[in-house]
């Protein structure tokens, strides 16, 4: 830990933090002479201590692992008189350079045991505290780092004020997209879950299963036509009906080898989760390669779902926050095949969630959440829109079931000369 937090500090000064109050952003900055700015929002009426809690570990495993459990561990320690809220700190357009964790207002009489449990929390944990003190006349604040030794405050090379930041171009939870959220190629996601097999025996069943990087690059000599969409807008009818249609295989992604352990992988924190389903890909795309030599292939959702609702998940806030079009995280990475046709299906929400109650099955949690969550449905959309080669194409499923497959058939004979 104290290497790293020392290796942290030759930037320091150049970092924002991002402290995200009833879900917007206030941004303070460091600086070493205070020049009668303001107080940050989020010192300001502020008579309790306050404290940041950033999870940094050059082991990307352990990070991810302990920050997704440093909430409840927080929860349960803290009295009830902390507040927490999350938070990040970044270096402005550096890619890599997030580290997430939460801000904490205390407002009981002692400080303690907050103290004493931070304290504990950096002797054991990949974490990074710093307090934060109002000076005497009240109108400025200061930023103590501590170091993972006893008590020590006054790490840092001098004293350094906090003073509100610009809130930066793009927003700082696209910083860490590719490959934590996102994998570009077959090692990436690889590298992950081989580092995980100590702690998830799944993972080693999994990277059992997985097959070589060429096979899942060989283009079959049929055309191959992916159907993605938010859950229950229809994919299953029409994939099966196509299948019927064209006499195709169908297949989906991720393949049903992998349905024992993805349970597992959905309780898994976002990096270990999204490598689980960018590997998923590879093995469908040896099945694709192998169908797509006698028939053409079906396939029920592949690369543009595992991207979208990875990169909906990682950026908070409105859809506005989404990395703009032509960013390089919409692109398909290059060991992937290309499917000869992506459509992606879309309905009305009210329609939607119709379809979701009259179906009445079990519902992963994040699809539980995207029924509650309008914004979360409406990011992973256009994070579907904006992926790019082979772009989607995007076609009404509000009409009856017949009639989305004539339209889809349309597509695929203009497409796919079939
Ligand atoms: N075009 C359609 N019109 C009306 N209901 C539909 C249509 N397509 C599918 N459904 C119904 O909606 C529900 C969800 O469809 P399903 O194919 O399972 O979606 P998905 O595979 O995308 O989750 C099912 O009950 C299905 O019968
Ligand atoms: N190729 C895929 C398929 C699913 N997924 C993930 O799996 C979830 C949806 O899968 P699902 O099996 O519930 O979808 P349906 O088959 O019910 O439409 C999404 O939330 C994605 O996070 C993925 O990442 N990549």
């Amino acid at each position: 830990m104290a290497r790293r937090t020392m290796s942290l500090i030759p930037h320091w000064s150049s970092r924002v933090s991002s402290v995200e109050l009833n879900g917007t952003p206030f941004y303070f900055s460091t600086q070493e002479k205070h020049r009668g700015e303001e107080v940050p929002r989020v010192f300001r009426e502020n008579d309790g201590r306050c404290y940041s809690l950033l999870v940094c570990s050059s082991d990307t495993i352990r990070r991810a692992k302990f920050y997704a459990e440093l909430k409840d561990k927080l929860l349960t320690n803290l009295s009830p008189e902390c507040h927490l809220s999350p938070m990040c700190s970044f270096l402005p357009n550096i890619k890599d350079s997030l580290l997430k964790g939460y801000f904490l207002k205390d407002t009981s009489e002692s400080s303690s045991p907050t103290e004493r449990l931070l304290r504990d929390l950096t002797q054991r944990d990949p974490v990074l505290v710093c307090s934060y003190l109002r000076g005497e006349t009240g109108g400025v604040w200061t930023q103590h780092l501590w170091s993972d030794g006893d008590n020590h405050t006054m790490q840092m090379p001098k004293d350094y004020y906090v003073v509100p930041a610009e809130a930066p171009e793009h927003h700082p939870s696209t910083l860490n997209i590719i490959n934590s959220d996102v994998f570009y190629s077959f090692e990436e996601a690889y590298q992950v879950l081989e580092k995980c097999g100590d702690i998830i025996p799944e993972a080693r069943a999994v990277l059992e299963l997985l097959p070589s990087r060429e096979e899942a690059r060989r283009k079959p000599d049929f055309p191959v036509i992916v159907i993605e969409g938010l859950d229950a807008t229809g994919k299953t009818t029409l994939t099966e009906s196509l299948r019927d249609a064209l006499g195709a295989s169908l297949l989906r992604s991720p393949p049903h080898c992998l349905s024992p352990m993805r349970a597992r992988f959905d309780r898994e924190p976002p990096l270990i989760r999204r490598a689980f389903y960018a590997l998923g890909n590879y093995i469908t795309a040896v099945q694709i390669g192998q169908e797509g030599m006698k028939t053409p292939v079906i396939v029920d959702r592949f690369w543009h779902s595992t991207a979208a609702y990875a990169i909906a998940t990682a950026v908070s806030g409105p859809v506005c926050n989404l990395p703009a079009e032509g960013s390089e995280v919409y692109c398909w990475p290059s060991d992937v095949l290309q499917p000869s046709l992506v459509v992606c299906l879309t309905l009305d929400p009210e329609e939607r969630r119709r379809r979701l109650r009259d179906r009445g099955q079990g519902k992963t949690e994040e699809e539980q959440e995207l029924e509650h969550n309008q914004l979360f449905r409406l990011k992973v959309e256009k994070a579907y829109q904006r992926i790019s080669g082979p772009a989607c194409v995007t076609v009404d499923a509000s009409p009856p079931a017949d009639l989305v497959l004539q339209q889809v058939l349309l597509l695929i004979r203009g497409k796919c000369h079939l």
